[in-house]
């Protein structure tokens, strides 16, 4: 993977003062300010390659697509879900974030909660209630059986709790490793005595526990929130614990924050925190390093680790991919050149051929779209957002993995009911093109510099006339490559020394000419 440029960073808010060090160690110039306002953000980040936040910052698509120059947004924590991931992608930066650092953190706030609810473990609330209940032998439901979850879940056994819990995706062998049994949450509400959420907040989880949910819950249930605001409904728990239905909350995240309405957290069964599950010395110091690291990895071309949203640039960092990378855009430059129409592409079909390349169909059908998509007026695509804006052009895309004794990429597209094909492949650790709407070429044609490829009856007298034209305009011929074809017509491709500044001379002796640089 090529590395992407990061001269300038901007940490927007109170990040772990190592993130600013390591990054600084590795070149990279850092500007760190706290609780910037959005006007301030949007004004100042087209300054800047990369942002570094956590969860403070709003990320939102107009301070996206402020960020002329912004490559990467990164996330000192977990949930990305103050930054415009969409927004992002379709402008080509990469989003990621480092899920772990905190876990622990969440967890362990979680936990101190939970506890706080079963004996009123805060300053108004003991002088309210002094009856306590003990943990032991009570059951407590995780609904979000990922990091978090599993770490209150293992944390709360060792009170002697029993732990249920839904997942739709960790499998119900997993969660039963430590010690977690699934059911559904229609089987689960009823069993409760706590209940815990630790799931993403996305429309499938807004509003998770609500009225009806609370219906169903043991009267005098408690609920700890330390994920997203929104999950357990705000109104919908504030009428439960007036009704006795919900006989306390632990709330460390709002739908708002700090949340203006102050009905929930004045509550008297309400313990509540400004959002501080990742607020220790330990997970900030996590967060800020790895978020560094990560940084200066992808930046460096070394790995990519933590990106959310360019799954195709992640498997992309593998040793050798580099050069399939630069044979699918350069593919994707000589069809898009050689093509006679100049109408928009429909379709595009690429085909990975032999087994090392099974698992790289989709960066090669990335990067050719890249290279397709190139005279798109806006600043050039990438591998992050080639597909998305495909998408939009009303391109379609598809993809292909055949078994071949050799391996080669395969691309074919089609504008207005015709097909264009390519076939390539990487030969001694460089790109080269095999054939071309069915000129296959004699000698593999090195897709590298200038190139000027035409299409003409074989004649040695054009031949001649087409590299007088090129000396005639001062450009020297540097390789050249003729198809097989017998008597018809074939593609030729010249490797010249600099791009023809008229191209007109050429068009007039042959039947179609087109001059790239990849
Ligand atoms: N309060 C704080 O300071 C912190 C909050 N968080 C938040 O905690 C939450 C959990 O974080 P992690 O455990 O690291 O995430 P994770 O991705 O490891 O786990 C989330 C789990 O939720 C599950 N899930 C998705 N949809 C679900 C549904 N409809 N019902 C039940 N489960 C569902 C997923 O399958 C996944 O296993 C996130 O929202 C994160 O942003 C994370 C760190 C600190
Ligand atoms: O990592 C997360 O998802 C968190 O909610 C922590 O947010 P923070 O980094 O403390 O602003």
């Amino acid at each position: 993977m090529a590395p992407v440029s990061v001269k300038r960073v901007l940490i927007s808010e109170s990040v772990d003062p190592c993130c600013k060090t390591i990054l600084q160690e590795n070149g990279i110039e850092v500007t760190q300010k706290q609780q910037m306002t959005k006007e301030e953000l949007i004004a100042e980040i087209q300054n800047y390659d990369g942002l570094v936040v956590r969860s403070a910052t709003k990320v939102t698509a107009d301070v996206v697509n402020a960020g002329s120059n912004l490559k990467i947004i990164g996330r000192a924590g977990t949930g990305v879900d103050n930054v415009d991931v969409d927004a992002a992608t379709k402008r080509g930066i990469i989003v990621m974030n480092t899920p772990s650092g905190n876990t622990i953190s969440a967890a362990e706030l979680t936990c101190a909660l939970l506890m706080s609810l079963s004996r009123w473990l805060s300053a108004l609330l003991m002088i309210l209630q002094f009856m306590g209940a003990e943990l032991y032998g009570k059951v407590l439901g995780i609904v979000g059986l990922g990091r978090i979850g599993k770490e209150v879940a293992t944390r709360m056994q060792s009170f002697g709790m029993k732990t249920i819990g839904y997942d739709p995706i960790t499998p119900p062998e997993v969660s039963a490793s430590w010690g977690v049994e699934q059911m559904s949450l229609e089987e689960l509400w009823p069993q409760c005595d706590y209940i815990t959420v630790h799931t993403p907040l996305m429309p499938s989880t807004t509003g998770l526990l609500n009225d009806t949910s609370f219906a169903k819950c043991k009267k005098g249930v408690k609920v700890v929130n330390c994920a997203r605001g929104g999950i357990i409904d705000e109104a919908a728990l504030l009428r439960a614990l007036e009704s006795g239905q919900c006989g306390g909350a632990g709330l460390d995240v709002f739908v708002e924050e700090p949340p203006k309405d102050r009905a929930l957290v004045n509550h008297p069964n309400v313990i509540s925190c400004p959002h501080l599950g990742a607020s220790t010395k330990e997970a900030q110091a996590r967060c800020g390093k790895e978020i560094a690291l990560q940084i200066v990895d992808m930046a460096t071309g070394k790995a990519l680790v933590g990106a959310v949203n360019a799954q195709v640039l992640v498997s992309s960092f593998s040793p050798d991919s580099h050069q399939w990378i630069l044979l699918g855009e350069s593919m994707g430059r000589v069809l898009k050149a050689c093509t006679a129409s100049k109408e928009p592409f429909s379709q595009v079909h690429v085909t990975s051929l032999g087994e090392s390349l099974k698992k790289s169909t989709g960066f090669l059908s990335s990067a050719a779209v890249v290279g397709l998509l190139t005279e798109v007026p806006q600043k050039g695509p990438n591998l992050v957002n080639a597909l998305p804006l495909a998408a939009e052009t009303g391109i379609t895309v598809q993809t292909d993995h055949k078994d071949n004794e050799r391996e080669a990429c395969v691309l074919e597209v089609s504008v207005n009911g015709r097909s264009y094909k390519a076939v390539g492949l990487v030969q001694a650790g460089l790109p080269v093109l095999l054939e071309l709407n069915g000129s296959v070429f004699r000698q593999p044609v090195p897709l590298t510099g200038h190139l000027l490829f035409f299409k003409a009856t074989n004649s040695t007298e054009l031949l001649l006339s087409v590299t007088g034209v090129l000396a005639a305009a001062g450009v020297e011929l540097q390789s050249f490559s003729a198809s097989t074809g017998g008597g018809g017509e074939q593609w030729y491709c010249m490797g010249i020394s600099s791009l023809l500044g008229d191209i007109g001379a050429l068009k007039s002796l042959v039947k179609e000419a087109a001059q790239l640089t990849v």
